[in-house]
């Protein structure tokens, strides 16, 4: 795990940015895993001006979302499909072909479930993995659990996350139950991942992700397994990481600096 604390959410989102037109650079067909939420809406931003600023090709980029709502059809405006249309696909060279969301209205869930893991691995897995973190320590919709859950699968939201996710919905009660999320050991097998944290709110999670114990009560802490992360977190999202840790831990985990290298890739 490579622990970066950086100043703010725009200097979170350029380095994901540039961490992702780096992966396309390199391998033009690379297969993205793709968060929602609030979090990576900057870094999507920014990859948009890439593509427009140093014409970036997508074309040949497959793209798997980690998780859907259960129930809600790709028109709706708080659906995963609808996010996503909206703040990137549209905007960029990818081919409709090539993107893929889990089906939150399939008839089956659990078929669809099956059928978005074997979708995945018949692209040969993903390349880069891009993640946010719930309050909770969740990563795609892998609530705390009482074990880790491999596959993509059907996810019965907590309480917490259905609040915290409430803010996009007109009432709380409009808010799913319900979503499909890739698994944890799906995530696992992407050969890279960036995980962002941005706000306080997000501080105690991250801490317990990078600093503490491996357990599926924090999803996010299963990372310290994987041997490419990338964890991007700002300020106020690390403020528990700089107050808690001594400096030989600091040391060991945290890097200060940023990622020159990343974003000299699309420069040359
Ligand atoms: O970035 P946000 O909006 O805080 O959400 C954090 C996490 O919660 C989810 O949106 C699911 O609730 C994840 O997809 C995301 O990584």
């Amino acid at each position: 795990m490579r622990v970066f604390i950086v100043k703010d959410y725009e200097e979170l989102s350029v380095q994901a940015a540039q961490i992702v037109a780096g992966q396309i650079y390199v391998k033009p067909n690379s297969v993205l895993g793709l968060a929602t939420g609030s979090t990576p809406l900057l870094m999507y931003h920014h990859l948009i001006r890439i593509y427009k600023e140093y014409g970036l090709d997508f074309s040949e980029v497959t793209t798997f979302n980690l998780d859907e709502y259960v129930g809600l059809p790709e028109a709706d405006k708080n659906s995963y499909h609808y996010y996503m249309n909206d703040n990137f696909f549209r905007h960029v060279n990818l081919d409709q072909k090539k993107i893929h969301l889990p089906d939150g209205m399939a008839a089956s869930v659990d078929a669809e479930c099956l059928a978005y893991e074997k979708a995945i691995q018949n692209c040969g897995g993903i390349d880069l993995q891009v993640l946010g973190i719930g309050q909770n320590g969740h990563i795609g919709f892998n609530e705390p659990d009482e074990k880790f859950e491999a596959y993509t699968h059907e996810v019965k939201l907590k309480q917490d996350t259905i609040e915290a996710n409430a803010r996009f919905f007109a009432d709380i009660s409009e808010v799913p139950t319900r979503a499909i999320s890739m698994g944890i050991k799906t995530i696992m097998q992407a050969k890279k991942v960036v995980l962002l944290a941005n706000g306080s709110n997000k501080a105690e999670a991250v801490y317990r992700a990078v600093c503490e114990g491996i357990t599926p009560e924090i999803p996010a802490s299963i990372l310290q397994l994987h041997q490419d992360v990338i964890v991007i977190i700002e300020e106020g999202a690390a403020q528990y990481l700089k107050d808690r840790l001594t400096f030989q831990q600091k040391e060991k985990i945290l890097f200060f600096n940023k990622i020159h290298e990343c974003s000299k890739i699309i420069a040359s």
